[in-house]
């Protein structure tokens, strides 16, 4: 099989969707892999590094996907979207809920679509999802630290307070891997932290991990109005898998706020939690300001720390594609269910009911999907 690797084009998006670890793995199992030139400088890979395993680079665009199966990190923009072709498998993160204009191309273009996002294991954990969460679970805190200094437009406050001073106060809302990294960083600068999940076991689990440290709080309008009046920093982290994030957070409780306080909205990428979170920014430009509260939400965040996340999620992408590569998108999603839950899209119909259900298009389920092209 021909495997192609875009170079990434989001703002400031340096991650790459292949390691030369990956490459030698790809080309040891008999299959070609096409770079796009320079496409793994910005996370410290150079062409020399994966044409000394085997790789082919390439100089534009249109020849990396020129493939069977298209490896990237962030959903295609729209300038890609001429590049796609019938069958060709496209495996990356799409988070397509909020994403109508995507959607419809890959279903015009019948391409074989495959959510990094949504691939779930049995006891329901999402592998190819984890590590970035990690990475912007823990980069939120430190994010909403330097937006409360005074000379990026903060109130000024220090996050871990100073003896005989009140510390900061930080409010999750979400407790899985976002919400637990950003909790273990913020406890770390001495926050008082606050955890509002849905989930009582999930907020039991958080009790004991922290040990009492972190208050742990269900999810209800009641108990997020309270928490966002006295945060200083509101980081958004729910997920319901494959669909848009539930918007916990109206505009009337961000407008308690105090001036100067900060919303970093890591769930941005499935649409946002958070009402006033009303637009995806850029590192850029990474912030905006609503009723005096300075809002973040970046929905590549690991792209700024594109070294540690490429080697992150390359990690657990590899066993996914090299299977893909190997078998066949039919054959590889016959005999692994959690890839088979990363199907969006097949043949020209939508696959993932959150999806469908998001967009207001109709849902195959996928065995139907199938079927239909036996
Ligand atoms: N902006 C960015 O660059 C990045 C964004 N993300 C996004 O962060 C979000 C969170 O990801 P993960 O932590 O991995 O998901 P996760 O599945 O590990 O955790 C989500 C948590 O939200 C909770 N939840 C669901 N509905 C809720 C509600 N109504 N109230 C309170 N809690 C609720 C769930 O019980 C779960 O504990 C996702 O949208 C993910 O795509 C992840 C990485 C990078
Ligand atoms: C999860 C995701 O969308 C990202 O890492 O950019």
């Amino acid at each position: 099989m021909i495997v192609g690797i875009p170079k990434e084009i989001k703002n400031n998006e340096n991650r790459v969707a292949i390691t030369p670890a990956g490459v030698a793995a790809l080309v040891q199992n008999g299959h070609t892999v096409r770079i796009e030139n320079s496409a793994g400088l910005g996370s410290g890979f150079t062409n020399e590094d994966y044409t000394a395993v085997g790789a082919e680079i390439v100089a534009t665009a249109a020849e990396a996907w020129n493939a069977d199966m298209v490896m990237k990190v962030k959903e295609p923009l729209p300038s890609e979207y001429g590049f796609f072709r019938e069958g060709q498998i496209l495996f990356t993160y799409l988070h397509l809920a909020p994403e109508a204009e995507l959607t419809r191309a890959l279903v015009e273009k019948k391409v074989v679509a495959i959510a990094y996002e949504t691939i779930q294991l049995d006891n329901g954990a999402l592998p190819l999802l984890m590590p970035m969460s990690e990475v912007a679970g823990r980069m939120s805190v430190q994010i909403g630290a330097q937006f409360l200094e005074k000379p990026y437009g903060g109130k000024g406050v220090l996050l871990g307070g100073v003896p005989g001073v009140q510390k900061g106060e930080v409010v999750v809302i979400g407790g899985g891997i976002v919400g637990t990294n950003a909790a273990k960083m913020a406890l770390g600068l001495g926050a008082n932290v606050t955890i509002i999940d849905v989930n009582a076991d999930r907020l039991r689990q958080l009790d004991d991990l922290f040990q009492g440290r972190v208050q742990t709080l269900m999810s209800n309008s009641f108990n997020i109005a309270n928490a966002v009046k006295k945060a200083d920093l509101l980081i958004g982290a729910v997920l319901i898998p494959g669909a848009r994030a539930p918007r916990l957070v109206t505009e009337d409780m961000v407008k308690t706020m105090a001036p100067g306080s900060v919303i970093v909205d890591v769930a941005i990428d499935q649409g946002g939690s958070i009402e006033t979170c009303d637009r995806v920014s850029t590192h850029d430009n990474p912030t905006y300001e609503r009723h005096g509260v300075i809002h973040y939400s970046v929905a590549n965040m690991p792209g700024a720390v594109a070294r540690t996340s490429t080697l992150a999620l390359t990690n657990v992408t590899l066993p996914y594609a090299v299977l893909l590569a190997n078998k066949g998108y039919r054959q590889a999603i016959a005999e692994n269910r959690p890839l088979s839950k990363g199907v969006n899209v097949i043949d020209g119909k939508v696959t993932y009911k959150a999806v469908a259900d998001a967009q207001n298009l109709p849902y195959t389920p996928l065995d139907e999907a199938l079927m239909v092209k036996n």
